[in-house]
């Protein structure tokens, strides 16, 4: 069967191709073989759509490109000069009724009825078997070739001057036979036809399926955003996508079958196809624009046949890059914590969560004080999670992280051409991130004044401008906020704005320093070791190894608070790795790796410390408390209790 590929001019593809019921076929001939035809196209008129033209050469490359520009075929059948014709000029599927040995036989044998000189004028080339056949039949015969029409009138006027009566050919030299008032025959048989329609019909379903895929990669390829296009082996543009011909210049006629080099020679995709390798992220100036450019072979059973070019626009690339940047950022705060995850059990801490979780319930803007370190943000994301808003944006941002003019962008956004060096298209700040969701204002204290007001406006008003702009941008934000300072004071020295205090006052929330809640000095530090073994994969058992250290944890004033005790704990934890038992650890090294550890307490040797020793120090730190006594000890009450008997056997 015939090998072809979609014709260019199928760009873009064939309109009426989408799935008309039957196949459609174009029958292009003479008029001599379509009469002879017609019983075969009666027969397939219930299995195609066919439509019958005359025309000859010339005349028939057009009538195709026509039916093909129209998107009204599928696959032509013909035969002859007319079928070569097509073949050469379309790269749209012809079927050939091809001229069997046995049809010019028949031929002949109904010739020898005429007379016994038979002239042959065939298309392409002649039968040099047919020599045989001559003797075989008794009768002289003539045969030439002709490949134009010319050609095959000068060869049949050659044949009527020597005195033929009777001319076998094609459907043209059957038709000057006739207008000479001569015999006539065709050399065609009804089963040639038949075979010819045939492979017509299977040609027909080859091409609607490769249109059919040729219309989705064309349907991908004009969605795409980034500059697409295609050459064949000859450097010629066999597709083009919309973006990529807006930015390539004008050209006359179709783009499509133009060189590149010829049309945009800074385009050229030459060395490609010479070298047959892949050129992937080059940046490229082109149009006055940086691009990232890929040039790419493309190959057919291992042969290069073509080469593509794909152009992105290198600010989309950097956009997209900040904006991946700030998902990530926002991605990271997002709220990860609820209130199971809050380590402590002191009075002060319980009392903290109680009162954070009835306003979790409301929608009112929060403040949460406390000292560096004591677990703000953690309380604030518990919050969150515990609200109505938990599977909303959580967005925290730091505000003294920022300078003034960088913080205001962030929290507000800003348009297009708001400042130098602002991106294309603008930016939303957190604010409209945060919308339905919670925003984390964390140092609020740090805010400058300037700022304050701003935030003020959008607390009250629950609208936001971006920078550069005058469209207000309604947002829907609870507001959680943090200080480590005494805003009160600030006030009074003009630092903080009252009216915004008393805006984000509305619920207030104080977390206690760790140093005025012990007791939850031990379970944390019991809890942090352990999940630092667990990372380092130690297997040594955290409770026990950390048992003779508590007194000294607890005893610490810890003015970095959690934070600190985060820190410790690895410290501690990254130095018990290097034991397999609590038996063998020698407390005392660690003073190089925790001094402050050290500093309150004597300086004896912990692992020396008898448990007498150890457990009055607990009972004394816990104010006598027993149940406080054993978590500073990382015991149970009932492991307390035992050890009390033994060492103060009347007490109990
Ligand atoms: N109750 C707690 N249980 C477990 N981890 C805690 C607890 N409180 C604080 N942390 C941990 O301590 C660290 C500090 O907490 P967080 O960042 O919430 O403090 P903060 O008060 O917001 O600090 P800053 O004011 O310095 O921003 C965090 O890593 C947090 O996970």
């Amino acid at each position: 069967m015939k090998q072809f590929n979609v014709s260019l001019r199928h760009w873009p593809p064939m309109k009426a191709a989408r799935s008309p019921a039957l196949p459609r076929l174009c029958f292009l001939s003479y008029r001599q073989i379509r009469e002879f035809a017609m019983p075969v196209v009666a027969e397939y008129a219930q299995r195609a759509d066919i439509e019958v033209v005359d025309g000859t050469f010339g005349g028939a490359l057009a009538i195709a490109r026509d039916r093909i520009d129209r998107g009204v075929v599928d696959a032509f059948v013909s035969a002859g000069s007319n079928a070569s014709i097509l073949r050469a000029g379309l790269e749209a599927p012809v079927a050939t009724i091809q001229l069997g040995g046995f049809d010019l036989l028949q031929a002949l044998i109904e010739a020898r009825r005429i007379a016994s000189r038979v002239g042959i004028v065939m298309y392409g080339a002649t039968i040099p078997e047919l020599d045989a056949v001559k003797d075989l039949l008794n009768i002289e015969i003539v045969q030439y070739a002709y490949q134009t029409p010319d050609d095959a009138r000068q060869r049949f006027e050659l044949l009527r001057r020597q005195g033929f009566e009777v001319i076998v050919g094609s459907s043209l030299v059957v038709e000057l036979a006739q207008e000479a008032g001569l015999h006539g025959l065709l050399a065609y048989s009804l089963a040639s036809v038949r075979k010819g329609f045939e492979d017509a019909m299977e040609l027909a379903r080859v091409a609607r399926l490769e249109a059919g895929r040729y219309e989705q990669l064309n349907g991908v390829l004009h969605n795409l955003q980034e500059a697409v296009l295609a050459v064949n082996e000859d450097h010629r543009i066999i597709a083009a996508n919309p973006p990529m011909r807006q930015l390539m210049r004008p050209v006359a006629g179709s783009l499509l079958g133009q060189r590149l080099d010829a049309v945009e020679p800074e385009l050229s995709l030459q060395a490609t196809l010479d070298s047959g390798t892949e050129e992937r992220a080059a940046v490229q100036r082109f149009g006055q624009r940086d691009w990232i450019v890929n040039r790419t072979p493309i190959r057919e059973h291992g042969q290069v046949v073509g080469a593509a070019l794909t152009l992105y626009d290198a600010r989309r690339i950097q956009e997209a890059d900040t904006s991946l940047r700030m998902q990530q950022r926002l991605r990271q705060s997002t709220a990860r914590y609820r209130f199971e995850h809050l380590i402590g059990a002191s009075e002060s801490f319980r009392r903290a969560v109680a009162t954070a979780q009835r306003f979790a319930h409301t929608d009112l803007t929060v403040l949460i004080a406390g000292e560096s370190g004591v677990g703000k943000e953690l309380f604030a994301q518990a919050i969150h999670n515990e609200s109505a808003r938990t599977s909303r944006p959580f967005v925290a941002v730091n505000c003294a992280s920022f300078p003034e003019a960088l913080l205001e962008s962030e929290l507000f956004g800003y348009e297009e051409g708001a400042f130098t060096g602002s991106r294309r298209g603008g930016r939303r700040g957190l604010f409209e991130a945060a919308h339905t969701g919670t925003l984390f204002l964390d140092e609020i204290g740090d805010m400058p004044l300037a700022l304050q007001t701003r935030l003020l406006r959008v607390l009250q008003e629950r609208e936001i401008t971006r920078l550069g702009s005058n469209a207000p941008i309604p947002v829907n934000v609870r507001v959680i906020a943090a200080t480590h300072q005494p805003l009160q004071d600030m006030i009074a020295e003009r630092r903080f704005r009252q009216d915004l205090y008393y805006r984000i006052n509305t619920l207030r929330l104080t977390l206690p320093p760790l140093r005025e809640r012990r007791e939850d000095i031990a379970p944390l530090a019991q809890s942090l070791v352990a999940q630092c073994l667990q990372r380092l994969q130690a297997g040594i058992d955290a409770r026990e190894a950390l048992a003779p250290l508590l007194p000294r944890l607890v005893a610490h004033d810890w003015p970095g608070n959690v934070r600190e005790l985060e820190n410790i704990a690895e410290r501690i934890a990254v130095f018990l790795m290097q034991f397999d038992t609590p038996q063998q650890i020698r407390y005392d090294d660690l003073r190089h790796d925790c001094p402050e550890l050290f500093e309150g307490l004597p300086a004896a040797a912990l692992d020396s410390q008898p448990l007498e020793e150890r457990v009055r120090e607990a009972m004394r730190l816990a104010g006598g408390n027993r149940q406080e006594a054993a978590r500073y000890l990382g015991v149970s009450r009932s492991t307390l209790w035992r050890w009390l008997r033994t060492i103060e056997p009347n007490e109990d």
